[in-house]
């Protein structure tokens, strides 16, 4: 499709590299008014790149940029950008403000006078209502750093929507949200691109979603722009998949290789993990993959249990040879109880640390060492080509690995540590298609060699796939029931987790 007057914006041959590495070479993409455009690519594509330099976080190497309003004239650099918001991956929100301040925080930006506290207040609870009225009725004074990961999501999405933007960029913003609140956000989208012609590029490895919500695609492949606008109606999934170069570990399950089954022979009854909170009891045999579904309060607490950060003790988590109570997460990884968080930038990644440390950190604590070992750059090396993480160097920042590679980073520091229980908070989250049927292998061996596997995960489809058993919470936190494999259905789960939208 050409350059029209209807354009937002218009990015024609952007090229950026850091150092010796080409990251973009030579993307185009441009953004129609009233359009959601979905911008599509595998982990390391150059999607964050592109919108980092859209938005002025990052510089540019070479290619133009040009923003337009809505009557088709040329705006300049600073207008255009000022006409720009981004929920980015990782959450950007002042922990120390409340959740109105945060929202505020945009307009006072862009030079509204003195702070006023009740204009910020009624501004913040309009936003945030569009996505959960009750949400913004019990949260508009509470500080963000109280927030749980996807209230702090909920608040990024509705500082952007509030913030007067006219082109919205969504860099995965549903990977912490619940089934309803993404429903949620979706008729929001709907609505303000029909009715005040907001544009929305919106970033996302999840196909279905990408499906419900976008009109328009552009895919990026290795910095390369592979397909330029065009319409998802004229594209099917595994079109898509293949562009962007996945057809090899497509998440199709045709030709898709069949994950290791579920074996009950691999343990012995003293390895047997008995969790118990009041009225409800489950024993997990060795090499059971248990999923968990719902809203957060109900897998966050079973979740905190099972990894000795409960403040309260709720969950009862009994194994031989076990202390009556998990009191700390220290003692749990101690014990064999591993844990992937689904908070990646705030307790996963370890940001000041190289590649190597943030591998191997499980390594040394179990083993009781923090010392590097002479082995432990081979170890390192051996764990990120099992993951197929490319990185320059082992000595190099996480922070010069992609969102979806970092995510990698975290599963690699639980790989061939002997564990007995490994809990996974959304351990796929921003992870591309073809690496999510990887992980999907990687969880069932190590099921397959004793580990038992607690995974909590906002996708219904994949704890189908990949589960023996899915637990789900209601919206209340409370347990409302368990579905074996045999039974599992999408619908049930809905219908269980009480999040039918
Ligand atoms: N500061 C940096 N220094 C060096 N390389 C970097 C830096 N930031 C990004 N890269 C590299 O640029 C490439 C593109 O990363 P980018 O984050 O744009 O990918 P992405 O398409 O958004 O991936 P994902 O889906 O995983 O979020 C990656 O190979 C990454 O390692």
């Amino acid at each position: 499709m050409s350059e029209t007057s209807t354009n937002v914006i218009n990015v024609r041959g952007l090229t950026k590299s850091y150092g010796a590495t080409s990251v973009l070479r030579g993307v185009d993409f441009s953004v129609a008014r009233g359009e959601v455009h979905a911008l599509l690519g595998g982990n390391g594509a150059g999607k964050s790149t592109m919108i980092k330099i859209i938005t002025g976080a990052a510089s540019k190497n070479d290619g133009e940029i040009r923003f337009f309003d809505s009557e088709g004239s040329e705006r300049s650099e600073a207008e255009g950008r000022a006409k720009v918001a981004v929920v980015h991956q990782e959450l950007a929100l002042l922990p120390h403000l409340t959740v109105a301040e945060n929202i505020a925080l945009p307009h006072q930006r862009r030079g509204a006078g003195l702070f006023r506290r009740a204009a910020a207040a009624g501004q913040a609870y309009g936003a945030l209502r569009m996505i959960d009225q009750d949400f913004a009725a019990r949260s508009l004074h509470r500080l963000v750093g109280s927030l749980s990961l996807h209230e702090g999501q909920m608040v990024e999405i509705a500082r952007a929507l509030s913030s007067g933007a006219e082109l919205i960029l969504l860099d995965e913003p549903t990977a912490n949200l619940t089934a309803l609140e993404t429903e949620r956000l979706f008729v929001v989208l709907r609505r303000l691109t029909r009715d005040t012609g907001l544009s929305v590029v919106f970033v996302s490895h999840r196909m279905k979603e990408i499906r419900q919500i976008a009109n328009v695609c552009t895919i990026i492949r290795d910095g390369r722009t592979v397909v330029d606008r065009q319409s998802m109606e004229e594209l099917t999934d595994a079109g898509i998949i293949e562009k962007m170069g996945q057809v090899a570990t497509s998440h199709a399950p045709e030709g898709a290789a069949p994950l290791p089954e579920y074996r009950r022979d691999v343990g012995s009854a003293t390895d047997i993990i008995t969790i118990e909170d009041a009225g409800f009891r489950l024993e997990l045999l060795p090499g059971t993959v248990l999923g968990v579904a719902g809203a957060p309060a109900g897998p966050a607490a079973l979740i905190e249990g099972l990894t000795g950060a409960a403040r309260k003790k709720r969950w009862t988590v009994a194994r031989a040879g076990w202390p009556d109570h998990l009191r700390s997460p220290r003692m749990a990884a101690r014990l064999g109880a591993g844990f992937v968080t689904g908070d990646r930038a705030h307790k996963g990644v370890l940001h000041s640390l190289p590649i190597i440390d943030n591998v191997l950190a499980s390594r040394r604590v179990t083993r009781g060492s923090l010392l590097t070992g002479r082995s432990e750059g081979a170890e390192c090396v051996d764990l990120l080509k099992a993951l197929k993480v490319k990185a320059a160097s082992v000595w190099d920042l996480p922070n010069t690995l992609s969102g979806g590679t970092q995510q990698k980073l975290l599963l690699a520091r639980w790989l061939g540590v002997p564990s007995r229980l490994l809990v996974l908070e959304e351990p796929t989250r921003g992870v591309d298609i073809g690496t999510k049927r990887e992980i999907y292998q990687l969880i069932r061996q190590m099921a397959a060699s004793g580990t038992v596997i607690v995974w909590w995960s906002t996708e219904n489809v994949e704890l189908l796939e990949v589960c023996d058993r899915v637990i789900a919470f209601d919206t209340e936190g409370r347990c409302a029931g368990m579905l074996e494999r045999d039974v599992f259905s999408e619908e049930k789960l809905v219908s269980l987790t009480g999040m039918a939208a």
